[in-house]
């Protein structure tokens, strides 16, 4: 344990630092190539449950103070001592034996008779403390403030389920390659492996417990791919038929490119503006024996790449907060900024404007955010609509949506979507 909880507190302590939870543990890979599969993934559990909590976490590290601790490294660690305490199986003897032993190894060394007062403070009063955590909106829904107040105020009815929801692990759904294999096939397969699953619709299947892609039958001959229910509704929504000109405009890692080309024969043109992230959509889709043309370039400045030929339809699946994928990343809620919702919406509207003229009469655009802010959708849809006049807004047919926004819950992830299609001038 005492590798884990030093390298989970390390992560943690990045993250509050400004640095995303992915690099952070990229990072901590590199460096420490011996670690055994079983240690990485409970580095994973510890760092990633204790940023799922931390507003929870932190409320109660400050009642156990009696001066704030400026050295970021000894908090790190006391809140994921905490996290294992109250939300895992760990024994606590062990819990707390360890953390004196990394205190001696951290910083300057000198927290260990800290650490210890502090966690055994922690399991006397747990009850009353955690009480008193909870009993303001950051300690118990483990958000910033701004992002709880924005909540509240775009959704009156939902603001509790989407916190809560952010807080819980995320669901892992598979769509099956409907030119490789069936839903029943797919379902049988899994049966057979012994794999607890369900039919989310005649595509998606959600596992009951998410489980490392190498032990779901079929996934490296491309017979089904990860994606959340609400990302599969993409392909769906843009309506792609037999021979039609697409353009995925922001593809990586090419999650939505692979769908489209699975539901019918497209000339289609991927972009993306990172070349790294561009080398993924072509193994995902040379794992499903599929293929587009790549290219890097960013949507927004069409001209550096577009051969002049209008699209049937394009995909605009543009940069957002991904405050819909909360649960997936939980370094998003810590590391956005209230300022960085604006910076998005202004970028994601460059982007529409550009992608827009390149789309054929009677052609197709389907704008989608893995947001559930408005002001990166459905205000951003409608400020849209009203500068183009040649844009007509069509409804999108989700069952879960009428208006688009999906809000995540236990069968998908946050999601927005909104369709425009060009009017002949
Ligand atoms: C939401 S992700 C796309 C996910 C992808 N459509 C999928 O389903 O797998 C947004 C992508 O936009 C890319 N991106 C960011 N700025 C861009 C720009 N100016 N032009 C094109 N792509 C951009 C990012 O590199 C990222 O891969």
């Amino acid at each position: 344990m005492f590798a884990t909880q030093k390298l989970a507190s390390q992560a943690l302590d990045a993250v509050l630092t400004g640095q995303t939870l992915t690099d952070a543990l990229a990072r901590i890979w590199r460096e420490e190539p011996d670690l055994r599969p079983q240690q990485r993934g409970a580095i994973q559990d510890l760092s990633y449950g204790s940023l799922r909590h931390l507003g929870l976490l932190d409320s109660t590290l400050k009642q156990l103070l009696n001066k704030p601790l400026h050295e970021s490294a000894l908090r790190s660690l006391l809140l994921v001592c905490l996290y294992q305490l109250q939300f895992t199986r760990a024994a606590p003897y062990s819990v707390v034996d360890h953390a004196v032993k990394v205190a001696s190894h951290t910083g300057t060394g000198m927290g260990k008779g800290l650490v210890n007062a502090v966690l055994r403070n922690f399991l006397r009063r747990r009850d009353e403390l955690l009480n008193q955590s909870r009993s303001t909106p950051y300690g118990k829904w483990s958000h910033q403030p701004w992002w709880i107040d924005a909540m509240k105020k775009a959704y009156p009815r939902d603001w509790e389920n989407i916190l809560g929801a952010n807080n819980t692990h995320p669901p892992l759904t598979l769509r099956v390659n409907r030119r490789l294999g069936s839903l029943d096939s797919a379902m049988a397969a899994l049966q057979e492996a012994g794999i607890e699953a369900r039919a989310l619709d005649d595509t998606a299947i959600q596992l009951r417990h998410p489980i490392g892609v190498d032990r779901i039958p079929g996934f490296f001959d491309g017979l089904v791919s990860v994606q959340d229910w609400g990302a599969q509704q993409a392909a769906r929504l843009l309506d792609v038929a037999d021979g039609m000109r697409v353009l995925d405009a922001c593809s990586a890692p090419g999650g939505k490119t692979g769908h489209l080309l699975e539901l019918a024969n497209l000339d289609l043109t991927a972009i993306d503006a990172d070349t790294q992230r561009l080398a993924r959509v072509a193994d995902n889709l040379k794992r499903l024996g599929l293929s587009a043309t790549l290219k890097t370039g960013d949507a927004s400045q069409p001209a550096a790449w577009w051969d002049g030929k209008p699209f049937d339809r394009i995909l605009a699946d543009v940069p957002c907060s991904a405050a819909g994928v909360a649960r997936r990343h939980p370094d998003i809620k810590w590391l956005r900024r209230a300022g960085d919702i604006v910076q998005f919406a202004q970028q994601q509207a460059a982007m529409l404007d550009a992608l827009w003229g390149l789309v054929a009469p009677g052609g197709k655009l389907l704008y989608a955010t893995c947001s559930i802010f408005p002001a990166e959708n459905a205000e951003q849809a409608e400020a849209f609509a009203a500068r183009t006049p040649d844009a007509k807004r069509l409804p999108v047919s989700l069952e879960a949506a009428a208006d688009g926004q999906l809000l995540p819950n236990p069968e998908h992830d946050g999601f927005y979507y909104a369709l425009f299609q060009k009017q002949a001038q």
